[in-house]
């Protein structure tokens, strides 16, 4: 034990080494930077913390708790990581990718355009935008409590499904372990939002090369609700987040790897403990088409979502009003598909 604790004390002492092994530099990147790119959108490579799956949940009690102890770090002092050696079979992985490369096959535009409705209980959603604000063919799906998907083409949704399945007990897993984390018992974060009914919107984004784009953003700066944000995708480039020190870090997902964002309503619960961060897709510097599947993973509909009493107290003031789930994914009129951050609705003064 006092080994693990000098260990775990080692880990402490080298916070900017907290990034990752070398294994996992930038030799995955597949999209080439341009030189030229507007420098108000340049980003730093800076590394993004690597956690592996796997040691979360390591039968040995030691190698678990220096993994957790990393995981806390990862998730107070950025807010983001890669997840590696989790349990997502490759297959599944591929299969996504194979399907939703064909799904935003260019000749078969106007098929899609049949999802295109603006109502508030969509539950599929076809979009494209190519406007200075924008440039995102998008399918946005609530794959969570129930399931749906365009029935065309029949492989798409059944590879979602798949995926979905296992991104979720994933989900699950990093829930217990960042409960953990916070010094609580496993079920935690569980029983905060209710993650067996979980809200989980799944968006499918494709983004031209900037010689086709109207400007130089993909999505604009935003941060997004939920507990996490999962997030994979077939080439590395364009994906920006701004780190608590305020500056831009490119992210470059490890082959196979997914990226976790911590959602505004981990940030609620823990008031402002681990936080969501600001991300945004830059075309700009793209030279290639990517896309990427990212699943925001919420509380169910009704759960009523506050700062955890555990986190408050004279130092730290409340600093959210509580609403139920639904009521702040509609907080700014928006659909509950359009998943749309009100964290700042709910910040109190
Ligand atoms: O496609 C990406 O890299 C990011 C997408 C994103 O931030 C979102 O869908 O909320
Ligand atoms: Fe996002």
């Amino acid at each position: 034990m006092a080994e693990i604790s000098s260990f775990v004390a080692q880990l402490h002492s080298s916070l900017p080494d907290l990034g990752v092994s070398p294994i996992y530099s930038n030799k995955f990147s597949q999209i080439f930077l341009d030189q030229h790119h507007v420098d108000s959108y340049s980003a730093s490579d800076d590394e993004i913390p690597t956690v592996d799956y796997s040691l979360l949940l390591s039968d040995d009690s030691d190698q678990k708790l220096i993994a957790l102890e990393y995981l806390r770090r990862a998730c107070q002092e950025y807010g983001f990581f890669y997840l590696v050696n989790h349990t997502i079979p490759d297959k599944v992985f591929d299969c996504v990718l194979n399907e939703v490369s064909d799904f935003f096959d260019p000749t078969t535009i106007e098929d899609r355009k049949i999802y295109c409705k603006r109502g508030s209980p969509d539950k599929i959603r076809w979009d494209l935008n190519s406007s200075a604000e924008e440039n995102r063919e998008y399918l946005k799906i609530v794959s969570h409590p129930e399931y749906h998907v365009p029935s065309n083409p029949s492989n798409l949704s059944k590879s979602l499904e798949e995926y979905s399945k296992e991104m979720r007990k994933i989900v699950g897993g990093l829930a217990r372990a960042v409960s953990k984390t916070l010094g609580f018992e496993e079920a935690y974060i569980e029983k905060a939002f209710n993650l067996n009914s979980g809200f989980d919107v799944m968006a499918m984004n494709l983004y031209p090369p900037n010689s086709r784009s109207k400007s130089a953003v993909g999505i604009p700066e935003h941060t997004d609700p939920g507990f996490v944000v999962t997030l994979m995708q077939d080439v590395n480039g364009g994906l920006q987040i701004l780190s608590h020190k305020g500056k831009w870090i490119n992210v470059y997902i490890p082959s196979r790897g997914i990226l976790i964002q911590l959602g505004d309503h981990l940030e609620i619960l823990t008031n402002g403990k681990y936080k969501s961060h600001i991300h945004r897709v830059i075309v700009d510097n793209n030279k290639v088409q990517r896309f990427s599947v990212v699943t925001l993973h919420g509380p169910s509909l009704d759960k009523i979502v506050s700062p955890g009493i555990e986190f408050v107290d004279d130092e730290n003031p409340q600093k959210y009003c509580g609403k139920t789930y639904k009521d702040s994914l509609e907080a700014n009129g928006g659909h509950l598909i359009d998943v749309e951050s009100s964290l700042q609705q709910l910040r109190l003064a």
